[in-house]
């Protein structure tokens, strides 16, 4: 014998537009109707055992004659449940062990719930009183119930697709009669009309909605994916534990960028608040006195978008050497400005992944690579210009003043710190989201030579030479734009594929003896490119704040799932049938069967997100529309409104936070 369906959504009555569906349940049951001929069908077994309700024949009387048409046929085999079906009484199981509640997934209903009042004293057993909940053979649908159902045609409020992706039927054969469960608008935060912010398109900081979720999920595996923890490695150093090293080269390829010293970076978690942060070890680096720390305590009081923030300095003997150690914060698949754009084409042919050298940590392999932050979208692309300059080997103009602009704001703000940066290199500039650079590394040139009292000011003009040296290179594709006679084959290739602004602002900043050379003059010189940068990045927050909006709903429906989960089943008063299996618990019980606990006409499990998701807005909105329960032994069922619903899960969880 088949499972019941003891949830199933649709009233199973063997009569008139239910035709479909009790032929699928006879069928269930072995018992073969052949008979089903027009909209008004009649079950051939119902003198002979059928286990069905069939209704009164009166009813006969206002029928039409049959028809073979297989117009007709197919009509009442595919319409969907109409607000007039619905009103058709619903089967009240009698007494007969064969019968099975059903539960349209809304249904008319005439006699309300009692009393569902949170504050009422003695809430009601209403396993005991469920019969008031039925609907006697034969009533009617009134006119407002019928208004009520066809709602289902009022505005839907959720955009084309997202409906498309949320309302899966329940059922694979959409011919099968469902009722569709409209998302309604008011049910959900609205989301700004997409002519005015739209998440399909990239914004020039912000990628597209789904790469952008696809980016997110890329860089929280890489934070979270556990490392391969090399036996030379420290377990734990000053609070960090889980080391890893991050995309180093092996000894033959490592640079020595910092005066002769070769350093290694390193992901690490934090033991006081559990988060990675990147620990950059300067090897063989002997620390003479304390006072060289002084710098990092000013780095650390500088916060800037445009910097990578420093947290912490110290000396170490646990890597079998005299090592200094600094501490930045993590930016999970972040790339150098030279792996994002001078690496990759230094070496034409190679795949990426092999460029990218013995890289352990920083990109997720396992996942789909997003195309590089800092590689030409094809909105980038869309200019001929940028093409151009693409084909040439460098980036596109709109990317160059973007990294200008961010790199002259950081710049400017250290340098009225009264510091230098020191470490404006393609190699130590991280691209950490879509055309967002950071300065990383600071502080180290600062201990490192904190006994030489170098002139800060010219520190400062090194600083804007360096920054010089980096537009050239990223227009010619070159590291050594500017030096080994380079330069004026450089200067003729911006000259041809870049604007006149460009050539001006990387002559000055590279120029040795200009008179009025600071990072105020740069601004004086770019401020026509700020507005447009302004622009972008004001376009790209109001495209997050609509990606956030979004999630509101999540945590709507995540209290509401923690208040399922407090209420549901405790364990402790699994044996008091007076508090877990009445009243207010015992509706919220069979609501979650509702919610969670469908079965199909087969009886397998209906998993469908959008009814999920429909039922619990509906409830957290606390609506008028009802819904019937069915007792799981099938022998009773209740009629109530998500409103009362509602009511019941907050008095059952204040009556449990009470207690708490
Ligand atoms: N704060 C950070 N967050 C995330 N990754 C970082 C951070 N700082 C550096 N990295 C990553 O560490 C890797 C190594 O950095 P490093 O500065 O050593 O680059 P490099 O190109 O190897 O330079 P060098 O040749 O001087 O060692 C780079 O892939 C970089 O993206």
């Amino acid at each position: 014998m088949p499972r019941m369906n003891r949830h199933n959504l649709y009233a199973k009555k063997c009569n008139d537009l239910w035709v479909s569906r009790s032929l699928a349940e006879h069928e269930d049951w072995g018992i073969r109707v052949d008979a089903v001929s027009s909209a008004k069908s009649y079950c051939k077994f119902e003198d002979k055992g059928c286990v069905y309700y069939h209704p009164p024949s009166e009813d006969t009387t206002s029928t039409p004659p049959r028809s073979t048409s297989p117009a007709v046929i197919a009509a009442a085999t595919t319409s969907p449940i109409s607000a007039h079906a619905v009103n058709a009484p619903v089967f009240v199981p009698k007494a007969s062990p064969l019968s099975y509640g059903s539960s349209p997934p809304s249904a008319p209903v005439t006699h309300h719930l009692a009393s569902s009042s949170p504050s009422s004293p003695a809430p009601p057993d209403y396993r005991q009183s469920t019969e008031h909940y039925g609907f006697p053979d034969g009533e009617q649908m009134t006119e407002l119930d019928a208004q009520f159902y066809d709602d289902s045609q009022h505005f839907n409020g959720y955009s084309a697709e997202y409906t498309q992706n949320m309302e899966v039927p329940f059922y694979t054969d959409p011919s099968q009669v469902y009722m569709s469960e409209p998302l309604d608008y008011h049910l959900y935060t609205p989301t700004v009309p997409s002519a005015f912010v739209t998440s399909a398109t990239a914004n020039h900081f912000v990628p597209p909605s789904s790469a952008l979720r696809q980016l997110l999920q890329d860089r929280s595996y890489t934070s979270r994916s556990v490392p391969f923890i090399s036996s030379n490695l420290p377990e734990e150093l000053q609070g960090y534990h889980t080391f890893a090293p991050i995309d180093n080269p092996s000894p033959p390829d490592r640079k020595k960028f910092f005066f002769n010293f070769s350093s290694v970076v390193y992901r690490a978690t934090n033991s006081k608040d559990g988060l990675p942060y990147v620990l950059r070890r300067i090897e063989n680096f002997r620390l003479m006195q304390q006072t060289a720390f002084n710098a990092i305590e000013l780095w650390s009081q500088i916060r800037h978008p445009g910097i990578v923030p420093i947290h912490e300095a110290f000396t170490t003997r646990s890597f079998n050497d005299n090592s200094l150690v600094l501490v930045y914060s993590y930016f999970p698949n972040s790339q150098t400005l030279f792996d994002a754009h001078l690496k990759s084409r230094q070496l034409p042919g190679l795949p990426q992944h092999i460029q990218n050298g013995n890289r352990t940590l920083g990109h997720s392999h396992s996942l789909p690579q997003l195309p590089q932050y800092g590689q030409s979208p094809s909105s980038q692309l869309a200019s001929s210009q940028s093409m151009h300059q693409l084909q040439l080997g460098g980036i596109p103009e709109r990317v160059l003043w973007s990294y200008i602009v961010q790199l002259a704001s950081a710049i400017k703000r250290v340098h009225e710190s009264g510091l230098a940066v020191r470490t404006i290199d393609a190699t130590k500039i991280l691209l950490t989201g879509k055309n967002r650079v950071r300065i990383g590394s600071c502080a180290i040139s600062d201990v490192l030579t904190y006994d030489q009292h170098l002139d800060i000011v010219a520190l400062q003009h090194e600083d804007l030479q360096h920054f010089g040296r980096l537009i050239f290179a990223l227009c010619c594709n070159n590291p050594q734009a500017t030096t080994n006679g380079n330069f004026q084959k450089s200067l003729e290739i911006i000259s041809k594929t870049y604007s006149h602004d460009v050539k001006t602002i990387a002559l000055f900043l590279i120029s040795k003896n200009h008179p009025h050379k600071n990072i105020g003059t740069v601004f004086e010189m770019i401020s026509s490119r700020l507005v447009t940068e302004l622009d972008d990045a004001l376009e790209g927050m109001d495209r997050l704040e609509n990606e956030m909006l979004s999630e509101l709903e999540n945590a709507r429906l995540f209290r509401l799932l923690c208040k399922f989960g407090f209420i549901n089943e405790r364990p402790e008063f699994a044996r008091d049938a007076r508090w877990s299996e009445t009243g207010d618990r015992y509706i919220i019980k069979l609501f979650r069967d509702y919610v969670f606990h469908q079965i199909d006409e087969r009886g397998n499990p209906v998993t469908n997100m959008s009814h999920v998701l429909t039922c619990l807005n509906k409830l957290d909105a606390g609506t008028e529309e009802k819904i019937m329960l069915v007792a799981r032994d099938e022998q009773s069922c209740l009629v109530v409104s998500y409103k009362e619903i509602k009511a019941c899960v907050e008095a059952a969880f204040n009556d449990l936070s009470r207690t708490a």
